[in-house]
């Protein structure tokens, strides 16, 4: 229970007003974390715009998880500034307005997928209404009364991110939510995505898999706990004259690598 507290970090309120779209969501100053004998994040300066899916991607062990935790406030800080919604991180008033999916699963294995989520919308005080929404929202309407410890993975995390559906939070901070599913679901979850900040959120999603990079309003490049990059695709690819997201990463860790020489 409580480890699923701590990661369903959410708060109260609504949707942004007319407006509010382009006001940053996320303004991180100085940012150092060290995890273990790891610098996992080095000075990282970092604004994220509203009412878009920004897409967060670098390799593995890069830092996108600890940059996450910093946003969610789970994460000790060694230095710096992270404000959330024009909040510090972590703060009480934040719990329903921010919603944190981590890569594992957190929801309860021996209740059923109903089970879970009206036990979380109780938690929240949302109806059986949102519940509904919710599930349509993942398409797992057929799947409500089926227990989340016989699911495959990909369902198991369709659950996790449906709880983190539940209230509306502004801000969604999902990390890798498309790992282990197939082409299809990943398509339709991105689609989610896109509606979600149609309507207002602000999303800011974790991935290594740089082809997810083309369903993203705005990509974070990260390498070594540092932002590589924070720009479009469209102009990625231009100032580094490639054709794909994956080469314009290699394109910019070279030329990284060429100006430390
Ligand atoms: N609990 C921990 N103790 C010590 N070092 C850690 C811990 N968690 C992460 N690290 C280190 O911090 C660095 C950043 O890790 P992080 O999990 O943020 O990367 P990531 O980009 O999310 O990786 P992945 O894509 O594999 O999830 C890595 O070098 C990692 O080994």
């Amino acid at each position: 229970m409580a480890r699923h507290v701590a990661e369903q970090v959410r708060s109260s309120g609504g949707r942004p007003g007319p407006g509010s779209r382009a006001d940053a969501v996320v303004r991180i100053r100085g940012l150092r974390v060290v995890r273990g004998a790891t610098e996992a994040i080095r000075s990282l300066d970092l604004t994220v715009p509203g009412g878009a899916v920004v897409g967060l991607l670098g390799p593995s062990g890069s830092g996108k998880t600890t940059l996450m935790r910093a946003i969610v406030g789970v994460q000790v800080v060694a230095a710096g500034t992270v404000e959330v919604l024009g909040r510090p991180a972590g703060d009480p008033s934040l719990r329903r307005e921010v919603a944190y999916v981590t890569q594992a699963p957190s929801v309860y294995p021996d209740l059923t997928v109903g089970e879970n989520l009206r036990y979380f919308a109780t938690l929240l005080r949302t109806g059986p209404d949102d519940v509904a929404r919710v599930l349509d929202a993942v398409d797992l309407t057929a799947g409500a009364g089926r227990r989340v410890g016989t699911l495959s993975g990909g369902e198991r995390s369709r659950v996790s991110l449906a709880a983190a559906l539940l209230g509306s939070p502004r801000l969604l901070v999902l990390d890798e939510p498309t790992v282990g599913l197939d082409p299809v679901l990943r398509r339709d979850l991105w689609n989610l995505f896109g509606r979600l900040a149609a309507s207002g959120a602000s999303l800011l999603v974790s991935s290594h898999v740089m082809d997810e990079a083309v369903r993203c309003d705005r990509l974070l490049l990260m390498r070594d706990g540092a932002i590589l990059a924070d720009d479009t695709l469209a102009s990625l690819l231009e100032r580094t004259g490639t054709a794909y997201a994956e080469h314009a990463f290699l394109a910019l860790v070279e030329g990284a690598s060429e100006a430390a020489r």
